[in-house]
């Protein structure tokens, strides 16, 4: 049996998910099919997700959503109306929409989560319906009636281990089973949602809990590319890489697939095939628990995010004393925060930060707190920071790697704040201004991957 994700991308419209059921039918053993909410059309276009947290805005700062509900319902119309779905569908989502706000959150992140839901929800219902009209038996499962547990983190939910013992009990015959991506419920019976793109993470979820051979997830483009193609559009693809390697540069910018999404199919084992839903024939890119395949490069991909803000501290001896970093620790938990890297020098030290999870007010905090408490001879708060991530399982068994990905930077004159290796020796990530990391991204992919485009070439030891 496979789970099969379905992207925004590929439920924009009535013609995407024409494309959508085709591949649904092509294959029984597509049993489990997870869907997002209607995407974007073109590229100003709004997501329904985008437009639902207008929707819960509006509602919450008293404004009036008319405008707003009627272009979230129009995306349904067009969907429905394509399939000829009948009213008593298309009115049951009109009043689940226009009736959210009447329902009672213990408080506006609950409300806002709710909202949000509602988008994968409700597409949920029309595919399931879109797909009995065209012939195919099917049912949308809601994820209460699964027991998709999740933490009381409404908006940024994580996934409770309960949910495997309830997926195991899930009872399913020769009708498709439709679920909405990205939400779940708290045990008080409240939806809270994962973070943004976490429609990946029920998909895998899901692959993990029902024992799935393969979690396929559908998406806009033909592969995974070694570099994001919105920076270096001729990109190679990458055909196999392993849940590690995806981990790395998902976490780093590689937004095809949420870097949270990798963690139940790495538990499970399960392995993923993203492919196109407008190009299904493809094979995509295979994510595999391990390196099974040879390849001739060292480096898998680059990737680059802007997301993150740094903290720079300097003071002399800071490694002689003792609980430093604890008491940094202690600010920083005081006030919510955790942290993504923190390299060091002797004297020195800087803290990376998901920029997502502070607000001005907060980081005013904690800088006044770590001036007064440590005392360091120079704090600077650093909002302009990116990282850069170079992966490959390659990597491990060469030296030199780390030239290489310096030389085309330094050739460029892109400056290098932090360079860190991992453990694992699957990845060197460098800290460089924002406004240079897409160059970097670009300059250090040439130097790998221009030169000999045939040392891309995998060859496959096993197949799934
Ligand atoms: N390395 C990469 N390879 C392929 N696509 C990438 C990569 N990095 C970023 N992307 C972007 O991810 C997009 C697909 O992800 P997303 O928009 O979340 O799709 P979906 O709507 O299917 O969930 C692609 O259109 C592409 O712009
Ligand atoms: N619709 C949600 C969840 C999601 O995963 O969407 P997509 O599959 O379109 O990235 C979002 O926009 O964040």
């Amino acid at each position: 049996m496979k789970v099969v994700k379905f992207g925004g991308s590929s439920l924009a419209d009535a013609a995407h998910v024409q494309k959508v059921i085709n591949i649904i039918k092509s294959d029984p053993e597509r049993k489990v099919v997870v869907t997002s909410a209607p995407g974007k059309r073109f590229s100003d276009d709004i997501k329904v997700t985008d437009l639902l947290i207008k929707y819960a805005n509006a509602i919450i700062g008293k404004a009036d959503p008319t405008q707003i509900v009627a272009d979230i319902f129009a995306r349904y119309q067009e969907i429905g109306n394509g399939f000829g779905v009948s009213t008593t569908v298309l009115d049951d989502i009109k009043s689940k929409l226009t009736g959210l706000p009447d329902k009672p959150y213990p408080n506006n992140d609950y409300l806002m989560a709710a909202f949000k839901a509602h988008g994968e929800r409700l597409n949920a219902e029309l595919i399931a319906a879109c797909l009995t009209q065209a012939g195919t038996k099917a049912r949308f499962v809601d994820p209460s009636e699964a027991g998709i547990l999740l933490s009381d983190d409404p908006n940024s939910a994580t996934v409770l281990e309960e949910t495997y013992d309830n997926l195991a009990n899930l009872k399913y015959g020769d009708e498709r089973l439709i679920f909405p991506g990205f939400f779940g419920f708290t045990k008080d019976g409240q939806i809270a949602t994962f973070a943004r793109g976490g429609s990946d993470i029920t998909g895998s979820i899901l692959a993990r809990g029902l024992h799935a051979s393969l979690y396929e997830n559908f998406t806009d483009v033909d592969a995974i590319y070694a570099a994001n193609p919105k920076i270096v559009p001729d990109a190679h693809p990458i055909h196999k890489l392993t849940f590690r390697e995806m981990r790395e540069l998902s976490y780093a910018g590689f937004s095809v697939f949420n870097d949270e999404a990798i963690i139940p199919a790495i538990q499970g084992q399960v392995p993923i095939n993203v492919k196109n839903t407008n190009n299904p024939d493809l094979p995509g890119t295979l994510i595999v628990p391990e390196k099974d395949f040879t390849s001739k490069r060292p480096v898998t991909g680059i990737a680059g995010s802007n997301r993150f803000s740094a903290l720079y501290l300097h003071r002399y001896l800071l490694n002689k004393e003792v609980g430093f970093t604890l008491k940094i620790l202690q600010i920083l938990y005081k006030y919510g925060v955790s942290y993504e890297h923190m390299p060091s020098g002797i004297d020195d030290l800087t803290i990376i930060f998901d920029r997502s999870q502070l607000d001005s007010d907060t980081i005013k905090k904690m800088c006044h707190d770590i001036q007064t408490e440590l005392h360091p001879d120079t704090l600077d708060w650093i909002d302009d920071y990116a990282i850069i991530m170079v992966v490959g399982e390659g990597m491990r068994a060469r030296v030199g790697t780390i030239e290489n990905i310096i030389r085309p930077l330094a050739e460029h004159n892109i400056p290098v704040h932090m360079i860190n290796q991992g453990a694992s020796r699957i990845s060197i990530m460098l800290g460089t201004r924002q406004s240079d990391a897409d160059a970097a991204v670009k300059y250090i992919y040439e130097h790998f991957f221009k030169e000999d485009p045939s040392a891309n070439q995998i060859e496959y030891q096993t197949e799934v």
